[in-house]
C-alpha cells in the first residue's frame, strides 16, 4: 500500500487536512499513525477505503491506482472499523455482513472470537438478535467489537482499524489485542492508535504533525530520537478513556 504526494481537503472546505503525505506499508506489515487529537489521523486512513476521494497524490494497493478498482472489489479488500461505529437496526448477523453473500458461520464465529464479541450468542436470539429493538441496546465496547468482527471477518487483504480498542475496558483491551496481534499478523493494515498500548500491534510507526508526517520508524526508534512523538503518545495517554469507557450508549441507526 502506498501514499505518494497524496493531499486531501475535506468537500466545502478550503483548507488541506493532510499534505504531501508519502507512506509506503508492505506487504503484510502494520503500520500505526499516531499524532495529537486533530492531526489527521482518521482523515489519513479514511482514503483507503474511499469514504473520501483524495485532492492530490496517488494512492496504490499493490501497484494499482485504487481509484482503477471498482468501490465495491476494494471495500471487498479493505476490512475497516472506526472508532465510533454504526450499527443498523437488523440482526447482529446482518450487521457483521452487510450484505457479503459469501460469508459463511465458521467466519462469523471467527471474526467474533478474535474481537472477543462472543456475548452475542448470550443474546435473546444470538446472531439474529436485531440490534436497537425491544430495548437492546449495546455499551461503547460492545458496539466497538462487533465492529471490529465486521471489519476482521474474512481475513480481508488490508485492514483499516481507528483505534479499535479505545472503548474497551482494560481487560477487555488485553484479551482483545492478544487475538488482533494474530489477525493483524501477516495482514497490510494501517492503525489509528490512541491509546500508547496499542502501539505494540504496530511493526512501524508513522508521526502525523498537523496533516503531515513527520516521522515513520519502529516504536522504539522513534522513542529515543523524536522528542514530538513521546509527547504525543502522552498526549493521548492523557486523553484516552480509561477503565470505565465501557459506556452505555445506544448509537443505533435506523435504516
Ligand atoms: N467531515 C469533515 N469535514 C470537515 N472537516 C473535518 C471532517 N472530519 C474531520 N475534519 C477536520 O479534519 C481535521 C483532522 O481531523 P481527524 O479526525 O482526521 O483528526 P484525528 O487526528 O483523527 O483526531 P482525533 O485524534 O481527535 O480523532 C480536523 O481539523 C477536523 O476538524
Amino acid at each position: 500500500m502506498r501514499f505518494e504526494g497524496v493531499t486531501f481537503t475535506y468537500p466545502g472546505t478550503d483548507t488541506p487536512v493532510l499534505r504531501g503525505i508519502d507512506l509506503d506499508v508492505r506487504p503484510g506489515e502494520t503500520l500505526a499513525i499516531v499524532g495529537t487529537t486533530g492531526c489527521g489521523k482518521t482523515s489519513l486512513v479514511s482514503l483507503m477505503p474511499r469514504l473520501y476521494d483524495i485532492t492530490g497524490g496517488q494512492i496504490t494497493l499493490d501497484g494499482r491506482d485504487i481509484r482503477d478498482i471498482k468501490l465495491g472489489s476494494l471495500r471487498r479488500l479493505v476490512g475497516m472499523a472506526f472508532e465510533d461505529p454504526t450499527l443498523f437496526s437488523m440482526s447482529v448477523r446482518e450487521n457483521l455482513t452487510l450484505g457479503r453473500r459469501e460469508t459463511t458461520d465458521d467466519e462469523i464465529y471467527e471474526a467474533l472470537r478474535v474481537a472477543q464479541a462472543e456475548f452475542v450468542y448470550e443474546l435473546p436470539w444470538a446472531l439474529d438478535t436485531r440490534i436497537g429493538e425491544q430495548g437492546l441496546s449495546l455499551s461503547g465496547g460492545q458496539r466497538q467489537r462487533l465492529a471490529l468482527a465486521r471489519a476482521v471477518i474474512g481475513r480481508p487483504r488490508v485492514l483499516v482499524l481507528d483505534d479499535p480498542l479505545s472503548a474497551l475496558d482494560v481487560h477487555t483491551e488485553a484479551l482483545v489485542e492478544d487475538a488482533l496481534a494474530r489477525v493483524l499478523h501477516g495482514t497490510t493494515a494501517l492503525l489509528v492508535v490512541h491509546r500508547p498500548s496499542t502501539v505494540a500491534l504496530a511493526d512501524r510507526v508513522a508521526l502525523l504533525a498537523d496533516g503531515q508526517i513527520t516521522a515513520v520508524g519502529t516504536h522504539s526508534e522513534l522513542l529515543e530520537t523524536v522528542p514530538a512523538y513521546r509527547a504525543a503518545l502522552s498526549a493521548e495517554a492523557v486523553g484516552a478513556t480509561g477503565p470505565g469507557g465501557d459506556v452505555e450508549r445506544s448509537g443505533v441507526v435506523s435504516r
